[in-house]
């Protein structure tokens, strides 16, 4: 068996991008940057104003004259005469500023009379006045490749005057839950023996927050030629295929040899872990088959550990960014680890993480319960309630 960190930097260094492609702003959302980001325009492209007001001269107000209204400026409708002395512009919130003003009255602290304007407010220092280019400039860098184009990047990247974006590919995903005793949600119960499949709903909607497009899901039977034509398929149309069940040693656990028989190499099979011990990773050319535990537990934080990463690469983002582990205060106290570095359920309570009473591998409620995984090394001592210990969201 070989150790987590040892099995994690096996599909980090698989976890390549796959193909660049070029897709809409509006179809970018979640997509990952290929290329960088850049300004193909000016922001703001001159000085605008930042208020609705009178642009005039700054120097004029102590001159403690009405100025002249002499014309109007709106965003996108520049005034194209010169301001001068003891003149004004009206003007709107995004208007650019005229030659010759250098500052914005807001029109609250002004009165108006026909073409005559007076400060009758106490003005403030301010100017109100965005200069131009004071946001980016033609050329700048606004993403980073790798940058996620989510909802804030994406006001960035329009506001860079672009339509299109260079993205990675995202990986299709093939879900395929095996067991003769799993059936479809809402069928199990007129089947005597049968269980709800629940797993394969964890490991999709994982693999779609990580980028992932989920092109198929389906159950087998614990059936060699039922399981040899799955995995046919699923080989056919996946970039990545998560395989649950069949991955531990009992009789019918067949899902490893028969991606194994179609060519699959395996990169890794058992892992010193707690839960998700029978966890396996494969490789058939630029595909990656992903074994995980039938328990659904085992399934859900063997996906977060290495389904995440692995999605994470393949969509251009650093396979790191799925791991991010960060300190917490545990709010109750943990027992010893034995040899297995382990991957305990918990919840974050506002003030800490609370390790959910019972870590059965095969538990669905405790699921729901958790939103946090703390990770244990091997040996790691008793952890009383105040000790700080790694988590990631889960
Ligand atoms: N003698 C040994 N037995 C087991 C070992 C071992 O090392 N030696 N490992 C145990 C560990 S650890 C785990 S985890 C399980 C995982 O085994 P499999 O991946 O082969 O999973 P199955 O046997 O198919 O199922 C286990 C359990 O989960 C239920 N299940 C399966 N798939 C689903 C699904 N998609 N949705 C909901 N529930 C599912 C299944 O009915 C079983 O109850 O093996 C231990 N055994
Ligand atoms: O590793 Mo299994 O996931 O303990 O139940």
């Amino acid at each position: 068996m070989i150790s987590f960190d040892e099995a994690l930097a096996i599909v980090v260094a698989e976890a390549q991008p796959l193909a660049a492609e070029t897709v809409t702003l509006g179809a970018a959302q979640g997509r990952v940057l290929a290329e960088p980001c850049v300004a193909q325009v000016d922001a703001p492209r001159s000085d605008i104003s930042v208020m609705d007001g009178y642009a005039l001269r700054d120097a004029d107000l102590a001159l403690g004259a009405p100025f002249r209204v002499i014309g109007v400026a709106y965003p996108g409708t520049r005034f194209d005469g010169v301001v001068q002395q003891g003149a004004c512009v009206r003007l709107f919130t995004g208007a650019p500023l005229p030659e010759g003003a250098d500052r914005v009255v807001v029109q609250e602290d002004v009165a108006r009379e026909g073409d005559t304007m007076r400060v009758v407010g106490t003005l403030s220092g301010k100017r109100y006045i965005r200069p131009h280019g004071s946001d980016f400039r033609v050329g700048e860098v606004l993403l980073e490749a790798g940058t996620v184009l989510g909802p804030r990047a994406l006001v960035a990247a329009a506001g860079a005057d672009v339509a299109t974006v260079p993205v990675w590919r995202r990986p299709r995903l093939s879900v395929i839950s095996t067991g003769d005793e799993l059936a479809e949600p809402g069928h199990a119960r007129g089947r005597a023996g049968s269980i709800p499949e629940s797993a394969s709903y964890g490991a999709a909607a994982l693999g779609e927050a990580w980028g992932a497009e989920i092109i198929d899901r389906y159950r087998l039977r614990d059936d060699i030629a039922e399981l040899t034509a799955g995995a046919t398929r699923a080989l056919d149309e996946a970039d990545v295929v998560v395989v649950t069940g069949g991955a531990s040693v009992g009789e019918k656990d067949y899902a490893k040899q028969i991606f194994v028989s179609l060519g699959t190499e395996i990169l890794f099979s058992r892992i010193a872990i707690m839960p998700g011990k029978p966890v396996w990773f494969g490789r058939r050319g630029a595909q990656f088959v992903l074994g995980l535990p039938g328990n659904p537990s085992s399934a859900m934080v063997t996906a977060r550990l290495f389904l995440t990463t692995l999605l994470a690469g393949l969509s251009g983002r650093a396979p790191s960014a799925a791991l991010r582990w960060r300190s917490a205060e545990l709010t109750a106290p943990l027992e010893a680890v034995s040899a297995r570095e382990t991957f305990v359920r918990a919840r974050f309570d506002g003030d800490g993480v609370a390790p959910l009473g019972n870590q059965d591998s095969g538990l669905q409620r405790a699921l729901a319960e958790a939103d946090v995984l703390i990770r244990r090394l091997p040996h790691a001592a008793a952890a009383p309630a105040g000790s700080m210990v790694s988590v990631i969201d889960f």
